[in-house]
């Protein structure tokens, strides 16, 4: 076989079909419906958040579009073609459901050339993929010796031996240190810059709202939400709401007594938070009401909060 690197980056179109596209997808394990209908896309060029409660169903939804679980109906599709009808998957899809395993006697090159081997890879793609992750100075040491961060990286090289148009990473941060995890966030919105799709299941919420483009939030098999981060924080505007410190917090709740919707709420931390009404309209009835005000901040909901919301009593594990 003849190694043709794809070159991202420079022309789009070379990336530009790699959409996921999850239709009616369903999987039953007898009485349990682990999946339940669940229709989204996911689009090249851009890294989505995978989000769900425990036992959501996100990691059987990856299983079944790497077709290593076979639904119980709907269809999963790379590219328009579900996994098993992939005429060159390696080079279409790599993925990292799950902390890498190797022999541990095995150094991280070998490891990844003996995938090479088994996939009709050059050897020269070992060296390639440990270079793109920064396990270079690392790829001479056993695995056993690897650290939890390095077994993760090691674990994307393989995925990208291919050089894949989509990665597919399930809880990829899970173990990592704070600097570990700001890699793995450059690293793959680096990939999605390239043109390439990244999908990625995560229950760090925060950190999701930092490395995704768009999400796809399940839960308990179903879709519950799915758009562009920004646009799904910003449709849950009207629960926006606005922190409040005054030594006279009576004096202020009564001044805004006179707002419909206004609601006051006394929080742990001795401040107020505000509800129903938006910060300028806050400030002008303290002022109107000579209410010493120490500090008036607007809250949007961020994702952790959406998330919440938004899976309320919607199972966690089942
Ligand atoms: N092989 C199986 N047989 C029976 N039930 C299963 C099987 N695999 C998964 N399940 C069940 O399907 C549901 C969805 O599991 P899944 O692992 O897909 O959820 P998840 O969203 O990935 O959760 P987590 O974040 O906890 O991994 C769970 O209730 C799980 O127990």
């Amino acid at each position: 076989m003849v190694w043709r690197p794809c070159h991202p980056g420079g022309k789009g179109s070379e990336m530009s079909d790699g959409q996921i596209t999850v239709s009616g997808l369903t999987k039953r394990y007898k009485n349990l419906l682990a999946v339940d209908g669940l229709s989204f896309t996911v689009q090249s060029g851009r890294v989505t958040g995978f989000l769900g409660p425990n036992g959501a169903g996100k990691t059987t939804t990856l299983r079944m579009l790497l077709n290593l679980v076979t639904p119980t109906a709907g269809t999963a599709t790379i590219g328009g073609a579900r996994y098993a009808d992939l005429t060159d998957p390696v080079r279409t899809v790599g993925a990292v459901l799950e902390a890498s395993a190797a022999h541990r006697g095995r150094t991280g090159r070998n490891h990844l050339r003996v995938l090479c081997a088994a996939a009709g890879l050059p050897d020269h793609r070992a060296d390639d993929v440990l270079e793109l992750v920064g396990l270079t100075p690392a790829a001479k040491r056993k695995f056993k010796g690897y650290s939890l961060g390095m077994r993760q990286r090691l674990g994307i090289a393989a995925a990208m031996l291919g050089d894949p148009k989509v990665l597919i990473l399930d809880e990829p941060a899970n173990g990592l240190d704070p600097e570990g995890i700001r890699w793995m966030r450059g690293f793959l919105q680096s990939l999605a810059k390239q043109g390439r799709t990244v999908l990625v299941s995560s229950h760090l919420l925060s950190e999701m709202e930092l490395l995704a483009d768009d999400v796809v939030i399940i839960a308990a098999g179903k879709l519950v939400r799915q758009g562009p981060v920004a646009e799904v924080l910003a449709s849950m505007s009207t629960s926006a709401h606005v922190r409040v410190r005054t030594p006279q917090a009576d004096a202020l709740a009564a001044a805004l007594a006179g707002i419909p919707g206004a609601v006051v709420t006394p929080r742990a931390d001795g401040t107020l938070l505000v509800t129903g009404v938006e910060a300028p309209a806050v400030g002008k009835a303290a002022l109107a009401a000579s209410v010493e005000l120490h500090e008036l901040t607007p809250e949007r909901p961020d994702l952790e909060g959406v998330f919440l919301e938004l899976t309320a009593g919607k199972a966690g594990i089942r």
